[in-house]
């Protein structure tokens, strides 16, 4: 039994008991050990249990206050690997932070690497759900800043997917800088941070998304640069050479990289024939981000119409595509069970009892 808490709708959070049977370990990343299985109380679901640590000097924060956690209590959408739950426990003398999160059973990279194929219908599904989700976080003013396979969960029998790992994420009312060409993954990076722009926008998302995107349709990487600098010169092989408009609108010096003619998005690859697709990619890979399509608005292009048209098709594997209508309001309620009212006093004794608990696994003990 672990004393930790729920999130209300409102985003306050409010003290709980939480319990869970056998969790396995289902993957890692640089600063946590993700494990899945049942939780047993105050609900019973398939979670993931996320133990993330820091090094940085968020490291002492309390577990209310992990930026992590502080994000994924102010949003709620059906296409994001939401936070139901969370407590903390002290290992090797750090503070390990648990998120108990939404699961899914399939990682889209590992799915890539295993030789998985999507058709053009479920890369459609996927992508939809993909955009609602940056749509959901551009409507509560968050930028994720890390959308690559590797944080897009699925369940690829039922054809849903969720927006996982919001380690990097930032509120942009903060006005913190970016740091450039360091965030975002160097596939997914878009060119604004390529060429050093240090602005977070919601634009950001836009383009790694459409990389994501392009995945999905594709099975390939679209610009798999081995430095910055290649990286640029992927991109402006395909959209030519930054005009001085965009480069004025960026904000930026002129990348040092030879001049290239645009051979367009649609010489790149013969294989996808569906010109609403090229319509998507050619409305969100705009080097200048001020140009790049919002996600609400890249919901209703005419790509996705197959994704709403009623009745709903069938799927390759013989099942009907989800009903995706709600995914397009951008506010959803949190289903929680009871919820207690919280005082002061009941959070701060559940958060003292949440930090003096041991580890769940003893894994944490062993990493740094
Ligand atoms: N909700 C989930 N359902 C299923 N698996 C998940 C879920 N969330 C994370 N995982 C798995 O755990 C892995 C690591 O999770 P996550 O990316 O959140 O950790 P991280 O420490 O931020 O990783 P990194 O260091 O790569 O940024 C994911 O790549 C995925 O395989």
């Amino acid at each position: 039994m672990w004393s930790g808490f729920g999130i209300k709708d409102s985003g306050e959070f409010y003290p709980v008991s939480l319990q869970f049977g056998g969790l396995q370990r289902c993957g890692s990343g640089r600063f946590s050990n993700v494990y899945c299985g049942p939780m047993t109380s105050p609900i019973h679901k398939e979670i993931a249990l996320k133990n993330a640590w820091s090094d940085t000097e968020t490291r002492h924060l309390p577990t209310t206050q992990y930026p992590e956690i502080q994000i994924l209590s102010k949003i709620f959408h059906p296409a994001i690997s939401n936070l139901l739950y969370f407590y903390s426990m002290n290992a090797n003398e750090k503070t390990v932070h648990c998120l108990v999160l939404d699961y899914m059973p399939n990682e889209m990279a590992r799915l890539r690497d295993q030789g998985v194929k999507f058709d053009i219908l479920d890369a459609k599904l996927f992508t939809f759900q993909l955009f609602s989700a940056i749509g959901h976080l551009a409507s509560k003013n968050i930028v994720h800043m890390d959308i690559k396979p590797q944080n897009v969960v699925m369940d690829r029998a039922k054809g849903l997917l969720k927006l996982a790992d919001f380690g990097n994420a930032r509120r942009l009312e903060t006005n913190e800088k970016t740091g450039g060409s360091y965030q975002v993954t160097r596939f997914y990076r878009p060119p604004e941070l390529l060429f050093g722009c240090e602005k977070f926008t919601p634009a950001i998302d836009i383009w790694s998304a459409t990389c994501v995107a392009f995945e999905l349709f594709a099975n390939r990487i679209l610009f798999k640069g081995k430095d910055t600098k290649d990286q640029i010169t992927l991109i402006i092989g395909v959209f030519g050479y930054p005009t001085d408009e965009d480069i004025k609108s960026i904000g930026v010096k002129r990348p040092r990289v030879a001049r290239k003619e645009a051979r367009g998005i649609e010489t790149f690859t013969s294989k996808m024939l569906d010109s609403d697709i090229y319509e998507f990619m050619k409305s969100t890979l705009k080097i200048d981000p001020k140009k790049r399509k919002s996600a609400v608005d890249v919901l209703k292009m005419p790509i996705f119409d197959v994704i709403k048209a009623v009745p709903r098709k069938k799927r390759s594997n013989g099942i009907e595509i989800p009903d995706l209508i709600r995914y397009t309001e951008m506010n959803h309620k949190r289903e929680t069970e009871v919820e207690p009212a919280a005082d002061i006093e009941t959070t701060e004794k559940a958060e003292k009892e949440s930090k003096s608990s041991s580890s769940h696994s003893g894994e944490e003990d062993n990493r740094k």
